[in-house]
């Protein structure tokens, strides 16, 4: 944990931050001081990422002191670039100007590729990588017009970008090239003195999951023990544990580090053997059972 106040006077920006891990992301970055804008395109998610927040900066603030407007929420579909600008508008109105970013909000699905239609590919392609590039890029021009700096971008991948993702090709897709854009970014706008780096979160179950998503993990009973089971730590991760991270990733704790992509998944990715439990093909883990 950061020392309290580490993010005192710092204005932060999380796409898909009114849900899930996006939630305790911006849970932990206000608890460190921060005020915090959630952008994405439901207004109740925000309502929900917004009470969130006070509520953790209320519990940790002394008895009696003033209630202070920590978090607002701003709708904006990250695919559309003027939605994009509006959302930031909207949150430096309000919150002061945006140094920090984490670009979190993502779409998935379970899908077979030869099943995936063009319009699912995009769907997902487009909110994830071109959604982390929109606003990236938004931060960057806002940041290098006022002379601001330090800044800090931080990009929500997934370890099926290195592994690749059978039953997922269009977000390891996407998220492959967000590892991609990470790299590139820290490069070209280190003279800025913006970093960007990366955050890969492992297995981090919760309710806000998609219903396609949730099904997978419904259709066993003993799922949690299952899902524990399969984790080389024996767990799997709390989102929490992902709110440290990211605190700690766009803090000057890590003013050095630029370009490189923290996984934090009690060493799942690693998990490989040569001999391996028998192969189940992907068609066949998808299909629909009955219990
Ligand atoms: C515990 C397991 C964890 C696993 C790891 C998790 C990783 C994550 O990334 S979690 C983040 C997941 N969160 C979300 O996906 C939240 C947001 N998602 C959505 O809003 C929808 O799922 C969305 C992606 C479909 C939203 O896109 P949108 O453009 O608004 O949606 P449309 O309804 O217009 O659909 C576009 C396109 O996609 C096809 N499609 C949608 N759902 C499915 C599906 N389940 N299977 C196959 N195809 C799907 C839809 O048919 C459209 O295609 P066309 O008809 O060809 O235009
Ligand atoms: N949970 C897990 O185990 C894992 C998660 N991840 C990654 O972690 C991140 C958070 O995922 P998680 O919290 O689990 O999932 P959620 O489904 O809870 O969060 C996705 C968020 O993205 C927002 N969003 C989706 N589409 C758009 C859009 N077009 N424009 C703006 N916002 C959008 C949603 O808000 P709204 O509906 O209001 O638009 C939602 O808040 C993602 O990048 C995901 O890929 C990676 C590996 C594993």
């Amino acid at each position: 944990m950061l020392p309290a106040g580490s993010y005192d006077g710092t204005t932060v920006l999380i796409t898909g931050g009114g849900t899930g891990l996006g939630r305790a992301m911006a849970v932990e970055f206000a608890r460190l001081g921060a005020r915090v804008g959630i952008v994405s395109r439901d207004p109740a998610h925000h309502a929900a990422g917004v009470t969130a927040v006070e509520q953790a900066v209320d519990e940790a603030a002394p008895a009696g002191r003033p209630k202070r407007a920590v978090a607002v929420g701003a709708v904006a579909d990250v695919r559309d670039p003027e939605q994009v600008a509006a959302a930031f508008d909207a949150v430096e109105s309000a919150l002061g100007p945006v140094s920090v970013l984490v670009n979190n909000a993502a779409a998935n699905f379970p899908v077979l590729a030869a099943e995936l239609s063009p319009g699912g590919w995009r769907a997902v392609v487009d909110v994830v990588l071109t959604g982390s590039f929109l606003c990236s890029r938004e931060l960057h021009r806002r940041h290098v017009a006022r002379g601001a700096r330090p800044g800090a971008i931080l990009n929500i991948s997934a370890a099926q970008a290195f592994t690749g993702g059978p039953g997922m090709v269009h977000s390891a897709s996407a998220k492959a090239g967000v590892d991609a854009m990470t790299k590139t970014l820290a490069v070209e706008w280190a003279p800025d003195g913006i970093r960007v780096n990366g955050l890969v979160p492992g297995l981090f179950p919760h309710q806000d999951l998609p219903a396609s998503l949730r099904a997978l993990r419904e259709r066993d009973p003993d799922q949690d023990a299952t899902d524990a089971r399969r984790q080389p730590a024996g767990r799997v991760g709390q989102p929490h544990e992902l709110g440290w991270a990211a605190t700690y990733l766009c803090s000057p704790f890590a003013g050095f580090l630029t370009g490189h992509t923290l996984v934090l998944d009690g060493g799942n990715h690693l998990r490989r053997d040569f001999v391996m439990p028998p192969v189940v093909p992907v068609a066949e883990q998808l299909r629909p059972r009955s219990l």
